[in-house]
């Protein structure tokens, strides 16, 4: 089910999608759910900074509003040569939905790492 390469593609896709004309840090995500489909996301910044949404949320915050709510799999990737890990709220955000997810973190040049948000968000909370 899980086809790392397609994830990648669709990652990068959706970085071109990026609306960052304050930061010029252009971020996608690609998010798999447990059945199979892909959602993506880009970051989309605002005048108002605050207002502003990372890639990971735009992603998750699609797929949940399309009724899909399991994921399996989400990738990260931005401009930069270093590998993108999610920021905490992002990190939260994702724990909400699924407590067992693989992220997979990306260079610019095309590495990646897997790691498992129980790594990344130990003690996530919830009521
Ligand atoms: O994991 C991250 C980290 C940052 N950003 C965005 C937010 C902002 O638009 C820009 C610079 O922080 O990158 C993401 O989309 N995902």
């Amino acid at each position: 089910m899980l086809d790392v390469d397609m994830l990648i593609t669709k990652v990068k896709e959706a970085r071109e999608r990026a609306y960052a004309p304050y930061s010029h840090f252009r971020v996608g995500a690609a998010l798999l759910t447990q059945s199979g489909r892909i959602y993506t996301g880009c970051n989309i910044e605002n005048a108002a900074y605050g207002a502003s949404n990372c890639a990971e949320r735009t992603a998750i915050f699609k797929a949940v509003s399309e009724g899909y709510s399991s994921f399996s799999a989400m990738a990260i990737i931005s401009d930069a040569e270093e590998y993108i890990f999610p920021c905490g709220i992002c990190r939260q955000v994702i724990w909400e939905f699924s407590h067992d997810i693989d992220i997979f973190v990306c260079t610019a040049d095309g590495r990646w790492q897997r790691h498992n948000i129980k790594e990344l968000l130990p003690h996530g909370f919830q009521m």
